[in-house]
């Protein structure tokens, strides 16, 4: 369910209040533990929001950052989220995080879930935030509605899960939907009119393989939206 909506006039506007929100969650967290977890999003929404967060004063040498999801590509490609996060999350203050690859040298994400998912056993969980993104087709993380992986990443109580889709073109490698709810707090990060009907059409119908970002609206998400 929608808990809160947070709507600003500009996307640079509903970014910096999500790093707001997101940096005082963290906060709170690390006052009461070691280490906390934040796990990002890639995909365009999320970098002015990734700029604002990365200004925030924070102990971020004690901050586990990590991705929703990544795709199978080299990390100084054009398309990874690693290098997404690199250039416009891990700069400024937050330069100190520490940041976990969804990524390794494997050919394919299938050899190389094992890995990823040992490396982030070892992380803080449960997450203190997760920011979710959304595609047109109400994909969220790399769980497609195309996909013939979508149902194990909707059920297994895996970390991560390889997932392929004929709508993009790189193998992809998701968090499942049980680790992304494995989070304190969950943040939708949209922007534009598409994207707000398309989430309107979710919360109006229950077919999780048919949008599935229906699967993150059965417990407390907070979302943040700018046109
Ligand atoms: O492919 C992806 O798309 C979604 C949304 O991306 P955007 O470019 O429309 O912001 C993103 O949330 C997901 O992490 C990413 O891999």
């Amino acid at each position: 369910m929608i808990m809160k909506t947070t709507e600003a006039d500009t996307r640079i506007r509903v970014a910096h209040d999500l790093a707001v929100s997101v940096a005082g969650a963290l906060r709170e967290d690390l006052e009461q533990q070691e280490r906390v977890t934040l796990v990002l999003s890639g995909g365009s929404t999320p970098k002015p929001f990734m700029q604002a967060l990365s200004r925030m004063e924070l102990p971020w040498s004690r901050v586990d950052i990590t991705l929703a999801d990544e795709r199978w590509v080299p990390t100084d490609h054009e398309d990874s989220n690693d290098r997404f996060v690199r250039t416009h999350m891990l700069i400024n203050a937050a330069a100190e995080a520490r940041f976990q690859p969804l990524v390794n040298d494997e050919a394919t994400p299938e050899a190389g879930a094992e890995e990823v998912g040992q490396r982030l056993a070892a992380l803080t969980w449960p997450a203190s935030v997760v920011v979710l993104g959304m595609g047109g087709d109400g994909h969220t993380a790399s769980l497609f509605p195309d996909s013939e992986q979508l149902a194990d990443g909707l059920e297994s109580e895996a970390m991560v899960i390889a997932a392929h889709a004929p709508s993009v073109g790189q193998p992809r490698i998701s968090l499942t939907r049980e680790r992304l709810m494995r989070s304190r707090r969950r943040y939708l990060h949209l922007n534009g009119g598409d994207k707000k009907a398309v989430l309107a059409r979710a919360m109006s119908g229950s077919d999780c393989l048919e949008l599935p970002i229906r699967a993150f609206l059965d417990a407390p998400l907070a979302l943040y939206w700018a046109p």
